[in-house]
């Protein structure tokens, strides 16, 4: 038998009986600003199961339509006894690239793509279930770069996607999502994954998610000092667990890692790509090759005359980060977990353990920036962005938020073979709005 809804904020908060049970128990929380529209409010009257009561298994569809890729996690929570929460018992992983913002002129064929991923999901959850799963996506910085018009179409193809589905389909289904939704939701996801929102001791770890078109940082402050010195909208409060946290979160739109190559190249928000050549010294010498990014293509190739290498190249990027974002002192000294392009670049370079991610400090990052810059040659058969992409992870955490060099951070992929993605965090919400779990 399901628990089903109940006023939140009255559950009894249990510890994770141990770290492989995720215990669902984190669902009553209210993001402060999300009160006016809160997603799918009174769905669901309240003491209204939706779910098959005799059955003990239930499911979460969630699509994260970012700006490289659309990804599908298809989350299986159990209720084990009426009395206990419902767990987290795993997830179904797949992702196809490119997203969605590289089909702005063809947003069916961009909706293809959604539908080949949920087809995924009509073989993991049961037929019987199928009506009392909800699927929903949001999409990131990708969508929110392009114009209204073509962003909408492709929402628009999607949803008619879900509707042709067997799958429930809540109102608002598909949307483009806020960035600060964004660096929340994955804080709760890892703080959730790590057990860092249950029982007394919290120690909640900050986020760090760098993606290709946006990039985010969240924590939880500590001083005073840093909620008066912060601007009031990178502050957001949410109750949890009957406490109350105020994070620090922000993102940055246009500072992801592939926005930023194109900030580098100095191709952001030109006018006409065509034709042009985008030079930098923090490419090969003699590359001159097309880059298709967000359904654009663009011209871009190495100093051929100039200068190039680990100096110059991180010249260059500080003019695009530089004064751009604002520094929370109190971060210098913490330590943060940092996943998606962090992660990738850490694996590309040996830096990290593709299955098992590791610690690393702020100057791992700019020892390898160094190394692969002053010896382009030798990485020759990997990206030919691999230089600039180092530098700019480099500078964004040195000279943009403030970070120190010797400041840890954690590589992380997924905890307990669930991925660490602001999509755990979303779902919770999803369900809890719902009524399908507390
Ligand atoms: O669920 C996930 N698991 C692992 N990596 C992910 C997941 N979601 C996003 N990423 C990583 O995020 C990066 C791409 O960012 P994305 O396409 O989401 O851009 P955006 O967040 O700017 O829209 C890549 O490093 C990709 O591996
Ligand atoms: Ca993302």
């Amino acid at each position: 038998m399901l628990n089903c809804l109940r006023s939140p904020g009255k559950m009894a908060v249990s510890r994770l009986p141990f770290f492989l049970a995720l215990a669902f128990s984190s669902l009553s929380f209210v993001l402060s600003h999300w009160n006016r529209e809160m997603w799918f409010q009174d769905f669901f009257p309240p003491n209204m199961c939706p779910i098959n009561a005799k059955d003990n298994t239930f499911y979460g569809i969630m699509f994260d339509a970012g700006s490289t890729g659309t990804r599908i996690h298809i989350y299986t929570f159990v209720q084990k006894s009426p009395e206990n929460l419902p767990e987290l018992e795993g997830e179904i992983f797949e992702s196809v690239k490119p997203g969605l913002s590289a089909y702005a002129d063809q947003p069916e064929k961009g909706a293809e793509t959604v539908k080949r991923l949920l087809d995924m999901a009509i073989d993991a959850v049961p037929p019987h279930l199928w009506k009392k799963t909800p699927v929903v996506l949001k999409a990131t910085a990708g969508l929110r770069l392009l114009s209204e018009e073509k962003a909408q179409s492709l929402l628009l193809e999607v949803r008619e996607v879900f509707e042709e589905s067997p799958f429930l389909v809540p109102e608002d289904s598909v949307s483009i999502m806020d960035g600060s939704y964004e660096g929340i939701l994955a804080w709760i996801t890892v703080n959730f994954l790590t057990g860092q929102l249950s029982g007394q001791n919290q120690h909640t770890v900050g986020t760090l998610d760098l993606g290709g078109a946006s990039t985010q940082i969240t924590f939880l402050p500590r001083f005073e000092e840093t909620l008066k010195e912060t601007p009031g909208d990178f502050l957001t409060s949410f109750e949890m667990f009957n406490s109350t946290y105020k994070l620090y979160t922000h993102s940055y739109l246009g500072f992801g890692l592939k926005a930023a190559r194109l900030a580098i190249l100095g191709a952001l928000n030109v006018e006409a790509v065509d034709g042009q050549m985008f030079r930098s010294s923090c490419l090969p010498k003699q590359l001159e090759a097309e880059w298709h990014f967000g359904g654009v293509k663009y011209q871009y190739g190495g100093n051929k005359e100039g200068e190039t290498g680990f100096k110059p190249c991180y010249l260059e990027v500080l003019k695009v980060v530089k004064g751009k974002l604002h520094q929370p002192d109190e971060i210098r000294g913490s330590s943060f977990y940092a996943f998606s392009y962090y992660y990738d670049r850490a694996v590309d370079t040996n830096l990290i353990d593709y299955e098992k991610g590791g610690v690393l400090e702020v100057r791992d990052f700019e020892r390898k920036a160094e190394e692969v810059c002053d010896n382009m040659e030798k990485y020759n058969s990997s990206s030919p962005f691999l230089c600039m992409d180092l530098v700019y992870i480099t500078a964004l955490l040195k000279e943009g938020f403030g970070f120190r060099d010797n400041t840890l951070l954690q590589l992380t992929k997924k905890v307990n073979n669930v991925e660490t993605s602001w999509t755990l965090g979303a779902t919770f919400h999803l369900l809890q709005s719902l009524g399908i779990t507390y």
